[in-house]
C-alpha cells in the first residue's frame, strides 16, 4: 500500500516537472523566437532578450565601452532576465496578475490569417493540397491532418507569410463564418469582423486615442496624424464621423501608418505586449523564485535552455533536416527567406 502510494506520489511529482519545463519552454519560445519574428527590430529582440536571459551592458551600449561601464554602474540589474535571476523575485507591482481585457483586445490579430493555403510537398515543394480556410476549421481541422503528412503541413506553414495587419485585410472566410453547434453562440452564421470591435465596445477597451493617452502615448490631432495613407485617413473621417476620438481601438491600431521598422502590428499594440510579455512572467512564481533545480530539477533547466522551436521540431520530424539547415535559425521566418546565417538569432549581439 505504502509502496503503491509512493509510486503514485513519484509519478505525479514527474508528470508536474515535465508540465513546469514544458510551460518554461513554450514561454522562451513565444518570448525569444514568435515575438522577434512579428517584431523584427534589434531593439525590440534586446528587450525580448532582457526578459529571458537578461542583457549586458556592453549588448545595450553597442560594444561603447565607457558607456557601458557606467551602465552597470547606474543600472546594475541591468543583466538579469526574470527566470531564475537573483534579485528578481515574483513581482505583483500591487496589482493580482490577470490577462487584461486591453491584452486581449490587442490580440485579435484575426487579419493574419488568410483565405487560402496551398499543401506544399517537404521533399519537392510541389503543391499537394489546396485548402479555403472555411473547410480547415472547427469540426473539419482534423481532416487536414489525415489528408497531409505532418512533414508537409510543417513546411508549408514554416514557409507562408501571413496576413498583414492592416485595414481592408479581414479574411473574408471569417465575415460570415459557420460558427459548429459547439461554439458558446450556437450553430449560426457570424461576423467576426463586426464581433471583434463590438466585443472590445461591450468591454470597456478604451477608443484608440484614450488608449494611447493612458499608456502615456501621444494622442492623435488629425486623421492624418494615424495614417499616411490619405485614402484611409479620408474613410476612417467619414466612418467617424469626422471625431478622431471615436476611432475603436482595433481600426487606429489597423490604420496606423508608418509602423516602426520591422514591425508586424501597430506601435500601440507593441505597447501592450511589451508590458505584457515581461508582467506575466515576473508575476509567476515559477519564473521567478521558484525558476530553480529544486523544482525543475538541473537537467530541466538545462534542456529549456538548449531547446529552441527548431530544435523540437528536428526532435520530432528528422526527415526536415534538409529543410532546416543551419541558416534557418528562427522557424517562426519563412523558412526559405533566410538565406544566410544571423548570427543576431535569437537577439543581436554587439
Ligand atoms: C481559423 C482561425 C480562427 C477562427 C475560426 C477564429 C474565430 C474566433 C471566434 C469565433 C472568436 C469568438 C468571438 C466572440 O467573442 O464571439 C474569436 C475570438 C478571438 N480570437 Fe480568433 N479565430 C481564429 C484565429 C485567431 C488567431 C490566429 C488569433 C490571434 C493570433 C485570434 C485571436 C482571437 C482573440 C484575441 C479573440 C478574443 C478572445 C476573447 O474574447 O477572450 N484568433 N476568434
Amino acid at each position: 500500500m505504502l509502496k503503491e502510494r509512493n509510486q503514485l506520489g513519484m509519478i505525479k511529482k514527474l508528470y508536474n516537472t515535465a508540465r513546469l519545463i514544458i510551460a518554461a519552454v513554450i514561454a522562451k519560445i513565444r518570448t525569444l523566437e514568435w515575438t522577434t519574428a512579428i517584431l523584427q527590430n534589434d531593439v525590440v529582440k534586446l528587450g525580448l532578450k532582457s526578459n529571458w536571459y537578461g542583457v549586458t551592458p556592453i549588448e545595450i551600449a553597442r560594444g561603447n565601452a565607457t558607456l557601458a561601464a557606467w551602465l552597470s554602474q547606474r543600472f546594475p540589474q541591468l543583466s538579469n532576465g526574470i527566470p531564475g535571476s537573483i534579485g528578481n523575485p515574483k513581482n505583483i507591482r500591487g496589482v493580482p496578475y490577470s490577462l487584461t481585457q486591453d491584452f486581449i483586445a490587442a490580440y485579435r490579430l484575426h487579419p493574419l490569417l488568410p483565405d487560402e493555403f496551398e499543401v506544399r510537398s517537404h521533399q519537392t515543394d510541389e503543391l499537394v493540397n489546396r485548402y479555403n480556410m472555411k473547410d480547415t476549421i472547427f469540426e473539419k481541422a482534423e481532416s487536414v491532418f489525415e489528408e497531409n503528412s505532418m512533414e508537409d503541413l510543417l513546411y508549408t506553414f514554416g514557409n507562408d507569410y501571413p496576413g498583414a495587419m492592416t485595414l481592408h485585410n479581414y479574411p473574408n472566410f471569417l465575415r460570415n463564418i459557420d460558427l459548429p453547434t459547439t461554439s458558446p453562440h450556437g450553430k449560426g452564421k457570424v461576423d467576426m469582423a463586426t464581433i471583434d470591435i463590438l466585443r472590445d465596445r461591450e468591454r470597456g477597451i478604451p477608443r484608440y486615442n484614450a488608449f494611447r493617452r493612458l499608456f502615456h502615448l501621444t494622442p492623435i490631432k488629425t486623421f492624418e496624424d494615424l495614417t499616411t495613407n490619405p485614402t484611409h485617413a479620408e474613410e476612417l473621417r467619414h466612418m467617424y464621423n469626422n471625431d478622431v476620438e471615436m476611432i475603436d481601438f482595433l481600426i487606429g491600431s489597423l490604420a496606423e501608418s508608418p509602423l516602426p521598422e520591422g514591425f508586424g502590428f501597430s506601435d500601440t499594440f507593441f505597447r501592450i505586449f511589451s508590458f505584457m510579455a515581461r508582467r506575466r512572467m515576473e508575476t509567476d512564481r515559477f519564473f521567478t523564485d521558484d525558476y530553480t533545480s529544486e523544482y525543475y530539477t538541473q537537467w530541466g533547466l538545462d534542456y529549456i535552455d538548449a531547446s529552441y522551436m527548431k530544435d523540437i521540431l528536428l526532435r520530432h520530424y528528422p526527415s526536415l533536416a534538409s529543410q532546416l539547415q543551419p541558416n534557418v535559425t528562427n522557424v517562426f521566418i519563412p523558412w526559405k527567406s533566410q538565406t544566410s546565417l544571423d548570427i543576431n538569432f535569437p537577439y543581436p549581439l554587439y
